[in-house]
C-alpha cells in the first residue's frame, strides 16, 4: 500500500477546447486508497478529466498532480498508471498472448504471471485476434493490460458500459479483486450508479465541467438518500443553475 495521501489533486484544473469550457476551475483532492466513481451527464467533463490525468492532453490553466507528479511526464510516471479507455481499445490484428508481450516489453514492472492467470481466468484464449473478441473479452483483455503494470492507480473510462450484465458482473468483481491485489486506487467513470455503488467508496459528481460534489460516499449517502438520489439530486440542482 503507498503512504501517499492523494492520488489525483487538481487545482483551478480548467480545459478549453477552442472556445468550449470542458472543465471550469475545478479543485479536487481524491485520496488514496479508495476506488472513487466520477459521475455526470453526457458532456459533464469526464473523459477530459480522466485523459488529463493519464497526461493524453494539457490543461489550459491550473495544475492536476496525479500520484504527486506532473501525469505522464516522464516513462517512470507513466508507468505507475494503468488506463483503460472508453471502449476498452486493444490492436485487432495482434492476438490475445502478442498483447501480453507488448505489455512485458513496454512496462519495466509487467507480472507476467499476474497476465497469464488473468488471462486464464477469463477464458481468453491466447492464440485468438482480439479484434475477434466480444465486449466482455476485450474489457477482460484491456484490464488485464493495465492490472499486469502493476500500477499504484487504475483509471477506467466507462469501461462496463456495453457489457451484458453477466459479463459486467464479472468484470466489476474483477476490477474490486485486482484494485484490493495491487494495493491500488482507482477512479471509475460510469453512467450506471448501481456500479458505482457497488464498487465506489468515494464519489464526485462532475457537470458543466464543474465539480458539484465529491467526498467518501459514507459520508455523503445518509439517512434516508441512496447514491442514486444524491447524485440526481446534484445534477438537477446544476441543470437548474444553468
Ligand atoms: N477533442 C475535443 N475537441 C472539442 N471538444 C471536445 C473534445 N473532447 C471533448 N470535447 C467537448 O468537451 C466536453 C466534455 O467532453 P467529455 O468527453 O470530457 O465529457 P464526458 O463527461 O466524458 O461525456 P460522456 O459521458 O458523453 O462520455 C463536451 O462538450 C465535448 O463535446
Amino acid at each position: 500500500m503507498n503512504a501517499m495521501s492523494s492520488v489525483l489533486k487538481a487545482t483551478g484544473l480548467t480545459k478549453r477546447y477552442g472556445k468550449h469550457l470542458a472543465l471550469a476551475d475545478c479543485d479536487l483532492d481524491v485520496p488514496a486508497g479508495r476506488v472513487t466513481g466520477l459521475v455526470g451527464p453526457n458532456g459533464a467533463g469526464k473523459s477530459t478529466l480522466l485523459q488529463l490525468a493519464c497526461g493524453l492532453i494539457e490543461p489550459t490553466a491550473g495544475t492536476l498532480e496525479v500520484l504527486g507528479g506532473q501525469p505522464g511526464a516522464t516513462a517512470a510516471h507513466l508507468a505507475r498508471v494503468g488506463f483503460v479507455a472508453q471502449d476498452t481499445p486493444v490492436y485487432p490484428s495482434l492476438t490475445v498472448d502478442e498483447h501480453l508481450r507488448l505489455g512485458a516489453r513496454l512496462n519495466p514492472g509487467w507480472d507476467a504471471g499476474l497476465a497469464r492467470r488473468r488471462v486464464d481466468r477469463s477464458g481468453l484464449r491466447p492464440g485468438q485476434k482480439a479484434g475477434r473478441l466480444s465486449g466482455g473479452q476485450r474489457a477482460q483483455l484491456a484490464l488485464t493490460l493495465a492490472v499486469a503494470k502493476r500500477p499504484e492507480l487504475l483509471i477506467f473510462d466507462e469501461p462496463a458500459a456495453a457489457l451484458d450484465p453477466l459479463a459486467r458482473d464479472a468484470f466489476l468483481r474483477d476490477l474490486t479483486e485486482s484494485v484490493a491485489e495491487l494495493g491500488a486506487s482507482a477512479v471509475l467513470s460510469s453512467h450506471l450508479l448501481g456500479d458505482v455503488e457497488r464498487v465506489c467508496d468515494h464519489l464526485i459528481v462532475l457537470a458543466g465541467g464543474r465539480v458539484r460534489v465529491a467526498g467518501d460516499v459514507d459520508a455523503l449517502v445518509t439517512g434516508a438518500d441512496s447514491l442514486e438520489m444524491l447524485v440526481l439530486t446534484h445534477l438537477k440542482r446544476a441543470e437548474a443553475a444553468r
